[in-house]
């Protein structure tokens, strides 16, 4: 006998993008929207009955309805936005999970309506809501740092199969992807203003740390973001270690001393954990 287990359904990707016009001086947000909804779906499922299923191609609209009627400020609340109203507005709905990615783009000249693709990373963030509560975690990825200096790693367990040299002076490189919950995803918030803080936190802890590993980087810069931002009460960062190895010049008469590097895209290790208070509430399904 078989059984139908959890299950959701959504719009995955809608690409949206809202301009906001002041006059000459337009604004854009670029965004990533992906809806997945849960509630009463066994009919559909068992008998094909589509009586509670709100269709994904609704869901897109209302993506787009929602940036028009709303505007669009911080993704957090965007993204609460929807997964309440999906909640409230469809009986067979108990549980949504809205999750946004935003493109920064910055302006181009002193032009208002000319906009050019940031090199920034990308901001994330997944809102949920079942009815009465809400979950809120953000983040981003893809920010890539890179240190010349102030980074060993040496005196690690050896093997058969040990052949890494040990170094005391290496480039520490990592795209960093990391997430961050909130303890209260109720209150009303300044989303914009946290994300700066973590931000700016993680890259002051990724600076400023003399690492011995990437995984001592990492326990530092969650450490940060909990020291730096009180309302965040748990960080999940996943780090791959991008190498940078000195290339042997020697076969050309030339020296290195750490000025060449071959940069490897792979593989890489990729060192991730999770750092968060002792007395963080519980995550309910806030990491689904
Ligand atoms: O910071 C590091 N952590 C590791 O676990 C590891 N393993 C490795 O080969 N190089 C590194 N560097």
């Amino acid at each position: 006998m078989a059984v139908l287990g959890p299950n959701r359904y959504g719009k995955a990707e809608t690409r949206v993008v809202r301009v906001t016009r002041h006059g000459d001086a337009h604004r854009i947000k670029d965004l990533t929207v992906s809806t997945a909804l849960s509630g009463d779906m066994a009919e559909v499922h068992l008998s094909g009955d589509n009586s509670a299923v709100l269709p994904t191609d609704s869901q897109k609209n209302t993506v787009f309805a929602f940036a028009k009627k709303h505007g669009v400020g911080a993704i957090e609340d965007f993204a609460l936005l929807l997964a309440r109203h999906f909640v409230d507005s469809q009986p067979a709905i108990h549980h949504a999970r809205v999750a946004v990615e935003e493109h920064a783009w910055e302006r181009n000249g002193a032009f208002g309506h000319s906009f050019v693709r940031s090199g920034r990373e990308v901001r994330t963030c997944v809102a949920q809501h079942d009815g009465t509560r809400s979950w809120v975690v953000s983040g981003l990825r893809d920010l890539v740092v890179l240190n010349t200096t102030n980074s060993e790693f040496w005196g690690f367990a050896k093997d058969e199969y040990t052949t890494l040299p040990e170094t005391r002076d290496r480039v520490l490189a990592t795209a960093v992807d990391v997430s961050w919950r909130h303890a209260d995803a109720e209150a009303p918030q300044d989303w914009d203003k946290s994300y700066e803080k973590a931000r700016a936190a993680l890259l002051a802890a990724f600076a400023d740390t003399y690492s011995l590993s990437l995984q001592q980087t990492l326990y530092a810069m969650g450490t940060r973001v909990l020291a730096e931002c009180p309302g965040v009460c748990e960080v999940r960062l996943s780090l791959p270690n991008r190498h940078h190895f000195l290339v042997d010049l020697a076969p050309f008469g030339l020296p290195n001393d750490g000025e060449v590097f071959f940069a490897a895209d792979r593989p890489y290790g990729l060192i991730e954990g999770t750092v968060l208070r002792e007395d963080a509430p519980d995550a309910g399904p806030a990491w689904e």
